[in-house]
């Protein structure tokens, strides 16, 4: 079933309590507030790292794309938990997913300067688990392919 593109990113949903996240908390000024959206059965999200993302001259930092595959993954997991369960990421009550593994792997040097592409793709939803791989796309080539389970946090770990 495609779905069309919303407005709102699955990030912009999360409640202000948990919308610090250095790479998709819309609250931190000094993060990456990655946005990720439905673009049909993947999911999609797009960041220029700046120039000091650097690892060596003119290539991007390892660690800020593995941010970026583990923001949009749980991400996607979030909107794929909410869509398991038939209901809207507005609705009561939120489902709050973290890490708990992420496997990246870098194919070939990511060239700094270019607007990356992230894309998702769900692989499972099972129980409190979600598995979505996830890849970058730099100039039309896939530089990053990784992988991100993301569980929901147990009710004893919630905050609110
Ligand atoms: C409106 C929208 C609202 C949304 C609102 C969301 C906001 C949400 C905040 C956002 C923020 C983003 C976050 C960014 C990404 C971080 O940066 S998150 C920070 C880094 N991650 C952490 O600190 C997590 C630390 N670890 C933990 O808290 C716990 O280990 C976990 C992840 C909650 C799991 O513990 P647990 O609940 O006791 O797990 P358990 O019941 O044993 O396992 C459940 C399932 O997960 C699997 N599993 C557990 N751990 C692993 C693992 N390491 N590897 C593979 N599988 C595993 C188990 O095998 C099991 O699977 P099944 O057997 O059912 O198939």
């Amino acid at each position: 079933m495609q779905r069309r593109m919303s407005d709102l990113a699955f990030q912009d949903y999360y409640p202000d309590d948990v919308s610090h996240c250095y790479g998709c908390g819309r609250l931190n000024e000094h993060g990456i507030q990655l946005k990720s959206r439905w673009d049909g059965e993947e999911s999609v999200a797009y960041y220029t790292p700046k120039p000091y993302h650097t690892a060596v001259p003119g290539y991007v930092y390892g660690g800020m794309l593995a941010s970026l595959i583990d923001c949009h993954g749980t991400g996607t997991a979030a909107a794929a938990g909410y869509r398991a369960e038939g209901r809207t990421m507005d609705s009561q009550p939120p489902l709050r997913y973290v890490t708990a593994a992420l496997n990246v792997n870098y194919l070939r040097p990511t060239p700094l300067g270019d607007p990356l592409e992230v894309r998702g793709r769900v692989k499972e939803v099972k129980g409190r688990k979600v598995v979505v791989e996830a890849w970058i796309i730099a100039g039309g080539e896939v530089c990053v392919r990784g992988e991100v389970v993301a569980v929901q946090l147990p009710e004893a770990m919630r905050q609110s």
